[in-house]
């Protein structure tokens, strides 16, 4: 048997959606504990985790601008030499399933990717250079065969906590053919709390079991249960939220007046994106 090559790890790029109404230390706590999780497995290497805040369109009940959500997502990662935040999906005029979101993100990686095989046809760069990305580049074909020594194109998985994948199952809410593009093509990364059911749920359901490979289960033990709605709360009632957010964060929110009472009757009443999307062609 061949030995472990170390440099042979598969690279992975971690993908978190959400709202980020506002970005919490919490979401940032996420990243880490993903990152040591895969690390500490000795056969993946995170390389970047990226922060992919929901559009407008969503029509979340509470949900402030993009363009804010973004901004606090840039401060709070102004410090990470690893995590960053991409607009993309927030820019775009309408609501867009996830699953697109991490096809968009694949398809940045291939075609930046030196040792793709597109790529390969192309002239060498100088290393060190970078190269011009190339705009509406399709599918590129399957690196199956490659020589062993060449790295093959990172991985992306969805980041999310327990919430998101329990989600999964309620009615109307996620396609069958997204949920199965999302753990067989790409793979999940589940935060969860010790003693959450996300094992039960994956055990009570045939195609995430099938496919529980792809899915990480990492064990939060030092349980923090901020959220953004806690936050908006606390804001509204005018109590502190300083050590819940990064320090700028808070800033902008408080010289912006982010989050009031009339911040959140946003969208109220309105059916959240995905209902209204799928709810017309149920059938289940
Ligand atoms: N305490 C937590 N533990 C694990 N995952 C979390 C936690 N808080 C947020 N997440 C995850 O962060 C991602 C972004 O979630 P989101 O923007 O909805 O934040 P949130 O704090 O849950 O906000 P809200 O309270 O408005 O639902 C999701 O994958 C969600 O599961
Ligand atoms: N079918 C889908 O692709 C689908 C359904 C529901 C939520 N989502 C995403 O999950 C995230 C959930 O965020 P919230 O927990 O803030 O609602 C958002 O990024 C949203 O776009 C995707
Ligand atoms: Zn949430």
């Amino acid at each position: 048997m061949a030995m472990e090559d170390p440099d042979k790890k598969t690279e992975v790029v971690l993908l978190a959606c959400g709202s980020f109404n506002p970005i919490t230390n919490m979401h940032l706590r996420l990243f880490e504990l993903a990152k040591d999780y895969f690390d500490g497995t000795g056969k993946y290497k995170v390389i970047k985790g990226i922060i992919s805040p929901v559009s407008d369109a969503y029509k979340k009940k509470g949900l402030i601008s993009a363009d804010h959500r973004v901004t606090m997502a840039k401060l709070a990662t102004k410090n990470s030499d690893w995590v960053e935040v991409d607009d993309w999906e927030s820019s775009q005029s309408e609501w867009v399933e996830t699953v697109k979101v991490l096809r968009y993100h694949h398809q940045k990686l291939l075609s930046s990717d030196p040792t793709s095989s597109l790529q390969n046809a192309l002239p060498l760069t100088k290393p060190g250079r970078k190269r011009k990305q190339e705009p509406n580049r399709h599918d590129p074909i399957k690196k199956k065969n490659q020589s062993p020594d060449i790295k093959s194109t990172p991985q992306i998985k969805l980041l999310c906590g327990s919430d998101v994948l329990e989600s999964f199952g309620i009615p109307n809410l996620w396609k069958l053919e997204d949920i199965t593009e999302i753990v067989q093509n790409h793979g999940l990364v589940c935060i969860s709390r010790a003693g959450s059911n996300v094992q039960k749920f994956i055990y009570e359901s045939d195609l995430l079991w099938r496919h529980k490979n792809n899915i990480h289960l990492v064990e939060e033990w030092i349980t923090n249960d901020i959220s953004s709605t806690r936050i908006r709360r606390a804001l509204r009632r005018g109590q502190s939220i300083r050590y819940l957010v990064p320090d700028v964060v808070l800033a902008y929110i408080e010289k912006n007046n982010l989050y009031n009472p009339e911040s959140e009757d946003k969208n109220a009443g309105v059916v959240l994106a995905p209902l209204q999307k799928y709810a017309s062609d149920s059938k289940n």
